[in-house]
């Protein structure tokens, strides 16, 4: 992966822990919003990513490419690549049981992914300092084991619930999730 430095685990960086309320490994992981780009169900436009954890640290997910996601004739767009990507690796970082955000995600193109083939998605996290979680994912074609077409390194950023509060809608959010919306 070319990385910059900000995608790079700073120094005193921690390696994550399995959080006592991860799912449990093999365990499907649910949406956490229905209407999630990446992974809602009510999302009729969206990518329907349906992720489980194999040791409830990392995240695997397949993303079949159609024909609503081409740039060129027949290849994926780089840029809903790069959505899989994201929301894989928020897949990944939800397991520490916080909230996060995307603060920065870099993204290397390595092969076309034509339309029709089964991206097999991965996503794990390097370290932890602070706010601030630094994570990976990659997409391989056809097989867990294909060849690597995307690599994705992201820094997001925990936030508190109030961050949805104050910038989206906290209540479509908390109809899904166990949270009081006026505790
Ligand atoms: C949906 C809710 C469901 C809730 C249920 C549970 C949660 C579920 C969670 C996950 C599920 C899966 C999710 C999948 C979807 C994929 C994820 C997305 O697409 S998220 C959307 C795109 N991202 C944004 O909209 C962020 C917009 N940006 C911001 O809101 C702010 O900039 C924010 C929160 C990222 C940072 O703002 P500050 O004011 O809180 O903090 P400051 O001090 O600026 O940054 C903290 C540290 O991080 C570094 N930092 C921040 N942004 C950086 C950047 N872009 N590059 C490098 N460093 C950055 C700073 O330098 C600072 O570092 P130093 O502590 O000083 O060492």
């Amino acid at each position: 992966m070319t990385r910059s430095p900000l995608t790079t685990p700073q120094p005193g960086a921690a390696p994550p822990a399995v959080h006592p309320e991860a799912p449990p490994p093999g365990t499907g992981l649910r949406s956490h919003y229905n209407h999630c780009f990446g992974c809602g169900a009510d999302q009729r436009h969206g990518l329907h990513l349906t992720a489980r954890t194999p040791d409830g640290s990392t995240v695997e997910a397949e993303f079949t490419v159609g024909e609503a996601h081409q740039g060129a004739p027949m290849l994926a767009h780089g840029g809903v690549l790069a959505a899989a990507m994201d929301e894989v690796i928020g897949m990944s970082v939800y397991l520490f049981r916080k909230p996060y955000v995307t603060g920065r995600l870099e993204t290397d193109y390595l092969l076309p992914v034509p339309v029709g083939t089964t991206l097999h998605l991965r996503a794990w996290c390097n370290g932890i300092a602070g706010r601030k979680a630094y994570l990976e994912a990659e997409g391989r074609i056809g097989a867990p084991g294909g060849p690597v077409a995307v690599r994705a390194a992201a820094l997001f950023i925990e936030v508190n619930m109030e961050h949805f509060a104050e910038h989206g809608d906290l209540a479509a959010i908390a109809a899904e999730h166990d949270y009081e919306v006026n505790p």
